[in-house]
């Protein structure tokens, strides 16, 4: 079989190249009787980090080891830097293929120093030419470069698991939930961190996460899956303003979501109506609201009237943002609202609730 052959080719930063790093056609993978990817595609341009996201089982790890080389494709194929790498009859190996892993279980080599491990798949001459050490500045841990693994912190392992990975000057990048271990403000410096390393390097990124805020932080394109396929694919923004269907509204925050149909082209909700939606008389529609686009306002007690309002159940104030739980006049469920800041409202309040209703996602049956 012949190998695309990437040695000595160094990859170019992102805005000098104009051709896709990765390019993902139709593929699929089946194991006996679950079809695990099933017709996926992708396009990944130099510099650009794309995220897959989606609920357990729904072929993420798949899609990336398919990338990676270690899992054969039944169909489609992939091409890295535009030479083919896989289809249903070739599997370009993994050694052979520009890619570099950076997995939650960082697997470094624990009887080698932190620069062994870096230096450990660049040439001799490399390896002493004070690149590991200028990649260990990089990263700030050049001071434990003669450390073990194992007298590093979590954090700082996960920092050498990745320049190690950058260290070959892969064309692709593939992070398997990379940062899940580490806490809350460590995560964060990682994401930066690896981002700006990834960026620099012009390398295209494929990201795999549960974590829908690590998605939005992070990748210029989102492609949410689901039973091994795509179910949509399109921007952080594009993706929460305008999903295709409820359950992709749902991987970016809880949901308010009410039964409606549509009559003279407008939706009764028990929050209020929405008018104009261009949608056929009668058609049975959902309508979901995010909880930050509603707005509770305190009734004053000069209006209220019996119990025909709307009540708070719950606050819950977390400093920076806060949570109100609303009962509403014969509605079995309760709505959820959010707001930054802090509020003085208090359970037993009769309150009204506001929305723009450009944020109301409207999704027919
Ligand atoms: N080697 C295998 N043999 C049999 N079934 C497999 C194998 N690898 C994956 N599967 C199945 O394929 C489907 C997709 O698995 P995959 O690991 O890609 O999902 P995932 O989205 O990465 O899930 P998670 O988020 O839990 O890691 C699952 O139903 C899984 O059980």
């Amino acid at each position: 079989m012949e190998h695309a052959d990437f040695r000595g080719q160094k990859p170019v930063g992102r805005h000098v190249r104009s051709e896709p790093m990765l390019e993902i056609t139709g593929v699929e993978r089946r194991f006996s009787a679950t079809h695990a990817v099933q017709g996926v595609s992708l396009t990944v341009w130099p510099g650009e980090v794309t995220c897959l996201l989606g609920p357990s089982g729904c072929g993420k790890s798949t899609t990336l080891r398919m990338i990676a080389g270690i899992e054969q494709l039944d169909a489609g194929e992939i091409r890295i830097d535009g030479r083919p790498v896989a289809d249903a009859r070739r599997n370009v190996p993994p050694e052979m293929r520009p890619v570099g892993m950076v997995f939650q279980d960082l697997a470094l080599f624990p009887h080698m120093t932190v620069a062994a491990n870096v230096g450990f798949g660049l040439s001799r001459a490399r390896q002493g030419s004070g690149e590991v050490r200028h990649l260990l500045e990089r990263v700030g841990l050049a001071h434990h470069a003669d450390k073990y693994p194992h007298q590093l912190s979590g954090g700082e392992q996960q920092r050498i698991a990745l320049v190690r990975a950058l260290a070959t000057q892969p064309r692709v990048m593939l992070l398997d939930e990379p940062f899940s271990s580490l806490d809350q403000r460590l995560r964060v410096e990682m994401r930066e961190l690896a981002l700006d390393l990834l960026r620099e390097a012009g390398t295209a990124v494929v990201l795999v996460t549960h974590d829908s805020d690590e998605a939005m932080m992070m990748a210029d394109r989102i492609a949410i899956m689901h039973g091994g396929r795509i179910r949509q694919e399109g921007t952080p923004l594009e993706l929460y303003q305008q999903p295709v269907d409820l359950a992709v509204a749902g991987f970016f925050s809880e949901l308010n979501v009410f039964d409606g149909s549509v009559a003279q082209d407008r939706i009764k909700t028990p929050i209020g109506d929405l008018a104009g939606t261009g949608m056929a008389n009668g058609t049975a529609v959902q309508i979901a609201f995010r909880p930050e686009h509603l707005k509770v306002r305190r009734l004053a007690q000069a209006v209220v009237q019996g119990n025909s309002h709307p009540h708070v159940l719950r606050v819950q104030n977390l400093g920076r943002e806060n949570f109100v739980e609303v009962k509403l006049p014969g509605q079995p469920d309760h709505l959820r609202c959010s707001a930054p800041g802090f509020t003085d409202l208090m359970p037993g309040d009769r309150v009204e609730i506001g929305f723009d209703p450009s944020t109301a996602m409207i999704f027919a049956h």
